[in-house]
């Protein structure tokens, strides 16, 4: 591989897409604006993030894990992302384990490669006091509300290692998600910005959802937005321990036993293609 030239691999886990980097066998040290050429659908391969496989010094974790949205930003957690992790360390050979504990910047999650292909995290448990959100807050709540784009809306407010806000719609498909999507990840209350939720409850034990993510607007498919949504479902009452998430991209099932429990994500993770990145 010549000077300025990265191997990379394209990935994605029900839609949301990624470009994967070895940063264990290859030095990978990206600017912001690299990140975001990288990204981009037409200058570059295009992606929703960007996944660095790093070596991890402790005994804690097997690697560690970076991840950075379109925009450049390097973000705490994405839970699509991790499938994919998982997939792209065991084909490549760089772990033996189907069990794959690895260290994120908002701490230990573990991977779990089953049997039939599909991959189950511990994405931890899900935090909701407003100064670990981060969100602006007086007091601790289930529902916020707040003036966003001209309207009062309500929301729930929750950290799954990233900020998650998660509105209830009556139908995902006729959902402001374009307009409250952006306005509510900029907004002030939130000092690190956040990824928007629109939330669809068919029943106990399943919704439908698209996110607005942020750093990268909407995609097919959010992870830890499915793991947030959940969450605030089952604090409002509307949903059972275990639902199916199904996004524009396909299905993912969570579970999550409650309070103080961490939340389990179960679902597919692909690889499409591999090639050569030139900086
Ligand atoms: N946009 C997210 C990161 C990616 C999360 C998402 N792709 C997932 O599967 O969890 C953030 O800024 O926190």
């Amino acid at each position: 591989m010549a000077a300025g030239e990265l191997l990379f691999t394209k990935m994605h886990g029900i839609g949301n897409d990624f470009v994967v980097l070895d940063g264990i066998n290859q030095v990978v040290n990206l600017s912001s604006a690299q990140v975001q050429r990288i990204a981009d659908r037409h200058f570059g391969v295009g992606c929703d993030q960007l996944l660095v496989v790093e070596a991890y010094p402790g005994e804690e974790a097997d690697f560690r894990y970076r991840i950075f949205n379109a925009d450049g930003s390097e973000v705490e957690q994405c839970g699509n992302g991790a499938r994919c992790f998982a997939r792209f360390v065991y084909d490549q050979g760089l772990t033996q384990k189907t069990t794959i504990p690895v260290m994120t910047a908002s701490g230990l999650i573990v991977l779990n490669i089953q049997p039939n292909g599909q991959v189950m995290v511990n994405m931890g448990v899900p935090e909701f006091s407003p100064e670990r959100i981060p969100f602006i807050s007086e007091r601790q709540q289930t529902l916020y509300n707040r003036e966003i784009a001209g309207e009062w809306v309500s929301f729930s407010a929750v950290s799954m290692g990233n900020p998650h806000a998660v509105l209830q719609v009556t139908d995902v498909d006729t959902a402001p998600v374009g307009v409250l999507g952006p306005a509510l990840e900029h907004h002030p209350s939130f000092p690190r910005r956040v990824n928007v939720g629109f939330m669809q409850v068919l029943g106990r034990d399943r919704i439908r959802l698209r996110v607005f993510e942020r750093g990268s607007g909407e995609t097919l498919a959010c992870g830890t937005g499915a793991c947030a949504a959940v969450v605030a479902g089952c604090i409002q009452g509307l949903l059972d321990t275990q639902v199916t998430v199904a996004l524009p991209g396909g299905d993912l099932q969570i579970r999550w036993d409650g309070e103080g429990q961490p939340v389990w994500m179960t679902g597919p993770a692909e690889t499409v293609f591999r090639g050569t990145l030139r900086l």
